[in-house]
């Protein structure tokens, strides 16, 4: 079906085929009507022209046929607008018909009048038959009239209905279309329809229909709202608690870390942590082709403070001393807890020289402390080494672990730089168990 088909026009259409098949089944009607009242009149002129002849001929007196055609031929045009026939009866008794109705047999009235010419006269009967010719005519005039009648009619309902049904229909219909267009169902106003329209009551009920469609539209439009208002309250709420374990996560997360790096004393890298960035700055620095300088520092002579003013005065110390190493050292390189009174310190990017310049601050920081209320005085002993080209990280552990023991021995507070080449090549197992 042709979806662009405008109903107002089928409707016109619709209309208009009704109205002509009923006018052409009215004028039909009419038609035969007027057809059969035709052939009646038609029917009686001739009874009345045949007893007018017939009248006639009685009075005529006529010994022969040809006498009669005679007689009849007087009376002029009137025999020539009806068929007729003449019926002479001789003193035979013998009816003679001068003019039948059948058009085959039938002879011209002259011709019988000569053939038959020496026949006495008797009882004369005359039949007059009515021609359907005319009324023939007269009815295809009728309805040719009809026919005109009824197109005149057509064109002018066809103007009429548009003038008035298709445009009253289009109305309605554009104007539901415009306020459903413009239909805010946020803010939804009833339909009002057409003011004119509205009046008829086929109208106004499917203003009805629509509005309580569209009532029925907010609704539900209103339920999926507050329901996806619900939805969305109930996300945020899951999303915020699940911010807020996470946010608990990573803290627990940050902690454990720190807790799995850091020496729980001192607060700094213990020796876990250490040996990881140990090993990977020494192959970055053997990659790269770069410096990397080690320190190992130890406490001198721990032992007493312990001894003197408690274990828990000596952790004390070990914490004041880890302060004041990472203070000093800055981001210049990473201090870890090596093992009891021991640190080692990690220079990425320092030489033999700049690491010793290092490690002589970090002594002289310590020398010129003194703590728990300016009772202790403590000093380090500190062997450095740089990253040999070839050598493995275990044997910079070595040399640098040689040269603290060469600075205690040779007095303690004090930094030796560890030589290029040791006798005796100690293991990385060596070096951790704590001394
Ligand atoms: N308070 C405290 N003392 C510790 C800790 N770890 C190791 N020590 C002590 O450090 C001391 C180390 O003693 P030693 O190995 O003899 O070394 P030292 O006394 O420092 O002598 P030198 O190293 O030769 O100068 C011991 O008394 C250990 O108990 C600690 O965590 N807390």
């Amino acid at each position: 079906m042709n979806t662009n088909r405008s109903l107002a026009s089928f409707m016109l259409h619709k209309a208009l085929a009704c109205y002509f098949l009923s006018a052409v089944f009215v004028f039909g009607a009419m038609l035969v009507f007027f057809f059969e009242n035709q052939k009646d009149i038609q029917s009686e002129e001739a009874r009345m022209y045949g007893s007018f002849i017939a009248r006639k001929l009685q009075n005529v007196s006529a010994t022969s046929l040809s006498d009669l055609v005679s007689h009849i031929d007087k009376m002029g045009g009137a025999a020539q607008s009806h068929e007729f026939n003449i019926g002479v009866a001789t003193k035979s008794t013998e009816t003679l018909w001068l003019n039948k109705p059948d058009a085959a047999t039938s002879q011209p009235l002259r011709e019988w009048s000569e053939n038959i010419s020496n026949v006495q006269l008797g009882i004369i009967t005359v039949t007059v038959s009515a021609p359907l010719t005319p009324v023939y005519d007269a009815v295809f005039s009728k309805a040719l009239s009809y026919l005109a009648i009824l197109t005149a009619q057509l064109f002018l309902l066809w103007g009429l209905f548009k003038f008035l049904v298709v445009r009253f229909l289009r109305r309605a219909i554009q104007t539901l279309s415009r306020d459903l267009e413009v239909l805010n169902l946020k803010n939804p106003t009833p339909l009002a329809g057409d003011p004119i329209l509205s009046g008829f009551s086929e109208y106004r009920r499917i203003l009805v229909d629509i509005n309580r469609v569209i009532t029925s539209l907010v609704l539900s439009r209103n339920q999926v709202e507050k329901m996806n208002e619900q939805l969305e309250e109930k996300v945020r709420e899951k999303t915020l608690s699940l911010e807020e374990k996470n946010e608990t996560l990573v803290k627990l997360n940050q902690h454990l870390s720190t807790l799995a790096n850091t020496d729980s004393l001192t607060q700094v890298y213990n020796r876990t942590r250490f040996d990881l960035l140990f090993r990977e700055n020494v192959a970055v620095s053997q990659r790269r082709q770069t410096t990397l300088s080690l320190l190992l520092i130890d406490l001198d002579d721990f032992k007493k403070v312990n001894d003197r003013y408690g274990h828990q005065i000596g952790d004390q110390v070990l914490k004041h001393v880890a302060q004041s190493l990472t203070e000093t050292l800055g981001k210049n390189g990473i201090l870890a807890r090596w093992g009891g009174e021991e640190f080692a310190v990690l220079l990425p990017y320092f030489d033999e020289q700049r690491a010793r310049g290092m490690a002589e601050i970090l002594r002289q920081s310590i020398d010129t402390a003194y703590f728990e209320d300016q009772k202790i005085h403590i000093t380090l002993s500190v062997g450095v080494a740089m990253l040999l080209a070839d050598e493995t990280g275990n044997q910079l552990l070595n040399r640098a672990d040689v040269a603290l023991y060469e600075a205690k021995e040779s007095g303690r507070n004090r930094v030796v730089i560890a030589k290029h080449a040791l006798q005796k090549q100690l293991t990385f197992e060596d070096l951790s168990d704590p001394r």
